[in-house]
């Protein structure tokens, strides 16, 4: 990827991960929503993803982008998704098409399908020995409004690559915490995204080919319900850490050679 890389959502955690990971992968235009408390060592701007002139100035020279900016609670309401997360995308997705971008890496969510997760499967599918998976392929089953902005914003994508033709890739993150796994939490542990991996697969997403996807971004953790074998064929995802590697906040075993 010679042209620079539009980060939006700099400022949050996700972005942290990638930052930190891939520094000086790429040459990074960052996307901040407020000033940063630190100045950035890239090129950067201030702007909401909502405001058609802010999402031109960033867009503008940038061959690929990784669109993290929205609200990620979710128990977000219904005006904050709507703005910040479908309109935000929508925007974001026609300034890139004017812009002549190749690739769009979309921050999706396990919240585009968390109810899949149903009394009846619950809680044994967050444990290791239950075989339950989601590939990518089943349609959509948000839980909360939160989901159903993650969901759109996979359909937007799918739509922009269709009309379009860029290349579309929608990660459903699981839950990325620093340092180590969620502790007590087994849903959180079954969906952990170690920052290592995080930073990992959005490279990968950035440097393999292919048209429109969705996969899940999980790390290789024992207990899993979301397969991670589409974001390794199509992605070339080699995850390096696993929940099962962890005692509370204590690392007790390293990952396979
Ligand atoms: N952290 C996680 O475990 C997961 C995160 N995600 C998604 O990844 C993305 C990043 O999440 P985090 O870094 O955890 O959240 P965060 O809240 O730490 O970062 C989000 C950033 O987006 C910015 N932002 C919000 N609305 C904006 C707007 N209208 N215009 C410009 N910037 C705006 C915020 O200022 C913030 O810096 C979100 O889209 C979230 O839904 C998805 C699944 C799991
Ligand atoms: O999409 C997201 O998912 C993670 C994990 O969900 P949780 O309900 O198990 O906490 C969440 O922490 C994050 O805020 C959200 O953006």
């Amino acid at each position: 990827m010679d042209d620079p890389v539009l980060l939006t959502g700099a400022g949050g955690a996700v972005g942290a991960a990638i930052l930190e990971g891939l520094e000086d992968a790429y040459e990074w235009k960052l996307m901040f929503h407020s000033p940063p408390a630190e100045e950035p060592d890239h090129e950067y701007l201030i702007g909401d993803v909502s405001s058609e002139g802010d999402v031109a100035a960033a867009m503008d020279g940038v061959g690929a982008v990784i669109h993290l900016a929205g609200d990620p609670r979710p128990e977000a309401p219904w005006d904050s998704v709507l703005t910040n997360n479908i309109d935000g995308t929508q925007k974001m997705y026609e300034a890139a098409i004017d812009e002549g971008v190749e690739k769009f890496v979309f921050a999706s969510s396990n919240h585009a399908v968390g109810a899949f997760e149903t009394d009846e499967r619950t809680p044994e599918m967050y444990r290791p020995d239950d075989q339950y998976r989601l590939d990518g392929s089943e349609l959509p089953r948000p839980g909360n409004l939160y989901g159903v902005s993650k969901a759109t914003g996979e359909v937007l994508g799918r739509y922009y690559h269709d009309q379009h033709g860029l290349s579309v890739c929608n990660i459903r993150i699981g839950n990325l915490t620093r340092g180590h796994p969620p502790i007590d939490y087994e849903r959180g542990q079954a969906m952990w995204l170690s920052y290592r991996d995080c930073a990992h697969i959005h490279d990968c997403a950035l440097q393999a080919d292919y048209e429109y996807e969705i996969v899940y971004g999980i790390s290789d953790n024992d207990r899993k319900y979301y397969s991670i074998e589409r974001a390794k064929e199509v992605l070339g995802y080699e995850p390096m850490d696993n929940s099962a590697h962890f005692e509370g906040e204590e690392r007790v075993a390293e990952p396979d050679a």
